[in-house]
């Protein structure tokens, strides 16, 4: 949200509540869209943002009641003290349900949130000391230096501090190099653990963090109902939050306002006006419920935070805002580079079977800095399996592979990509809905070290200005740095290729591995990336190239490798391969015996 909305939204909110106009009503109906919406924006993180579908939330929230309630009414103890255990108990059971759970995937994993969703329900109204079924009465009120946080008016500021923080810090945590590689949980982990980002951790921790604003919202609930039992920590209110995030927007944090806002708005209209419109009290609410979401869910998939949005970020591209590069900051780190000539890649006898299928027999070859060594051959004859082995993205059958002296074949693609090997994909893996620039800075994911509790606080702005312009420098080094602002899903493909090799630039990599750079390129976009790949070259950077173009890839290499049914045909210079017979007979089917060889 831009400032001047957001000030307006943020007085109106304190405003609310002073004037004695303001109906009670309205407080109340505003105290549970404010705690629906700390659940909610749990859940744009979790499921908007990253793709891990969660049913289960209101469990969450249970727990924070249920610690409050138990400890405040059995043990006396204070509220904030229930905070605090409330949230230790939701972040070890969270930590716990998210290790089993976060290794599903399809759809499995929101099978799963289902199935710990009702368990911990049941599980509240099966222990006596909670209630049972019944629950616990008689909560005391929330109290801070004697002030009582008693009535709907006064608790009111407390819950909508905590919506304001967690929307707040939640922001912080998307726009920061955790952020970045949350953001790339969605695009697969192949790719984000290519640039060296712990994808489980990551998991685990967003669904940590989800957790915990469900269990604060569980805690104000608590203390503002003074009465806490299962029903509202059900399965049918996990499914309703999952409906809010949707319904506003799931990947923004103030989507999640509006969805909390319009679904329980909506629901309460439907409920005082359906039975006047029907003459009847029969519960036909959830059915007229129901469709609307459908209607909302079809014309408006991405959900309404974008249309209410629309307006101010028009405002701010005109404003200039948008196309401005981000500002200077101190160069990050580089590593240090071999010497001219040095042996940086060695393959040696890698071999890669998919069941009877050999896709990559027996192959060896060497890679030396400041060198570009092609790898060719028809469709299908191995290349792009060859990369995979090489990045640790699939496991050798046989054979080994050293980088630097060290063998790599033994370990992860994000440690992989750590010592310094960097990769663009043969089908482009970019994450269209972010920019440019943020596509490219989490290539430098492994150059800087601002944790989640950084991130989200906000104390990372230095280290996040190296980074950005880190990724605004290796744009402008391929030619992209007019398009830094754009969203990457917006560029034509060739040039989300060059965006790719810019990325894998940002990670300041020894070898780099280009599978079919050039497919989909202009001519004169063909030149430039040449110009590019020449100066890396220049400057001692090791490249590993696949590429279908011929013309290019004569133009280019040092040295070729040439593969045909996952078995090495020829290698050599380039001048010498392009006349060996065995090659031309892969490519072309074979000669004429009097058609002359350089034909
Ligand atoms: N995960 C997999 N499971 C089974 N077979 C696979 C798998 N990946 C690749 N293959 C097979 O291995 C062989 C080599 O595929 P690969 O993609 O490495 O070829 P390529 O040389 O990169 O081809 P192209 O130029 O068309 O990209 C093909 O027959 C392919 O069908």
């Amino acid at each position: 949200m831009r400032r001047l909305p957001l000030f307006v939204f943020i007085a109106l909110i304190v405003v609310l509540p002073l004037l004695s106009a303001t109906p009670e009503f309205w407080i109340t109906q505003l105290n549970y869209i404010g705690l629906a919406t700390l659940v909610v924006v749990g859940l744009v993180v979790l499921t908007g943002v990253a793709g891990l579908t969660s049913f289960g939330q209101a469990a969450f929230v249970g727990v924070g009641a249920y610690a409050t309630a138990y400890l405040t009414t059995a043990l006396g103890w204070s509220p904030w003290v229930g905070l605090l255990v409330g949230l230790a108990c939701t972040a070890a059971i969270a930590f716990i349900l998210g290790a089993i759970t976060l290794r599903l995937s399809g759809h499995y994993l929101p099978l799963g949130t289902i199935a710990w969703g009702l368990s911990l329900y049941y599980l509240f109204g099966n222990i006596a000391a909670f209630g049972k079924y019944d629950g616990i009465a008689g909560i005391q009120p929330i109290t801070l230096f004697g002030y009582s946080f008693a009535s709907g008016r006064s608790i009111y500021y407390l819950i909508w501090i905590a919506v304001l923080l967690a929307v707040w810090a939640t922001s912080n945590l998307l726009t920061s190099r955790p952020g970045r590689a949350i953001r790339a949980l969605k695009g697969g982990a192949g790719m984000a653990e290519s640039f060296g980002v712990n994808t489980a951790a990551y998991k685990t921790i967003i669904f940590v963090y989800a957790a915990l604003l469900a269990s604060v919202s569980g805690w104000l609930y608590a203390h503002m109902q003074r009465a806490v039992s299962p029903s509202p920590f059900g399965l049918n209110y996990g499914i309703e939050y999952l409906f809010m995030a949707v319904v506003g927007g799931a990947s923004n944090v103030w989507g999640a306002l509006l969805g909390s806002a319009l679904v329980l708005i909506i629901k309460d209209q439907i409920q005082s006006w359906l039975p006047r419109l029907l003459d009847s009290t029969a519960n036909f609410e959830m059915i007229v419920f129901g469709v609307l979401l459908v209607v909302v869910l079809q014309y408006a998939p991405g959900g309404l935070w974008a249309y209410v949005s629309a307006p101010f970020r028009r405002g701010a591209a005109t404003r200039g805002k948008a196309v401005a590069p981000p500002p200077e900051a101190p160069a990050l780190a580089r590593r240090l580079r071999p010497e001219p000539g040095q042996l940086v890649l060695e393959v040696d006898a890698a071999r890669k079977q998919f069941g009877g299928l050999v896709a990559v027999n027996d192959i060896s070859f060497k890679v030396r800095a400041g060198e570009i060594v092609g790898l060719i051959g028809p469709n299908g004859a191995g290349k792009s399996t060859t990369f995979n082995l090489i990045t640790g993205v699939l496991p050798l059958t046989g054979g080994k592979v050293s980088f630097m002296g060290g063998r790599i074949d033994t370990r992860r693609a994000r440690d992989i990509a750590k010592l310094g090997v960097g990769r663009t994909f043969q089908h482009v893996q970019l994450l269209p809905t972010m920019t440019v620039l943020e596509n490219v800075a989490l290539g430098a994911h492994l150059r800087s070290d601002v944790s989640v509790l950084a991130g989200t606080l906000r104390t990372d702005r230095a280290r996040e200005a190296r980074l950005l312009h880190e990724a605004a420098v290796q744009l402008q080094r391929v030619g992209l740095g007019d398009y830094l602002h754009e969203q990457a899903g917006n560029l034509a493909l060739g040039q989300q290729r060059i965006v790719e090799i810019a990325r894998a630039l940002a990670a300041d990599p020894v070898l780099l591995l280009l599978d079919e750079p050039a497919a989909g390129l202009r001519y004169k976009e063909k030149q430039a990336l040449g110009a590019v790949l020449k100066q890396l070259r220049a400057e001692g950077m090791s490249i590993l190239l696949v590429e279908h173009d011929m013309e290019f890839v004569m133009e280019l290499t040092n040295h070729l490798v040439v593969m045909d049914f996952g078995t090495k045909l020829a290698e050599g210079p380039p001048a010498e391969v392009q006349n060996n017979p065995a090659v031309l007979e892969a490519y072309l089917g074979g000669l004429d015996d009097e058609e002359p060889a350089h034909a």
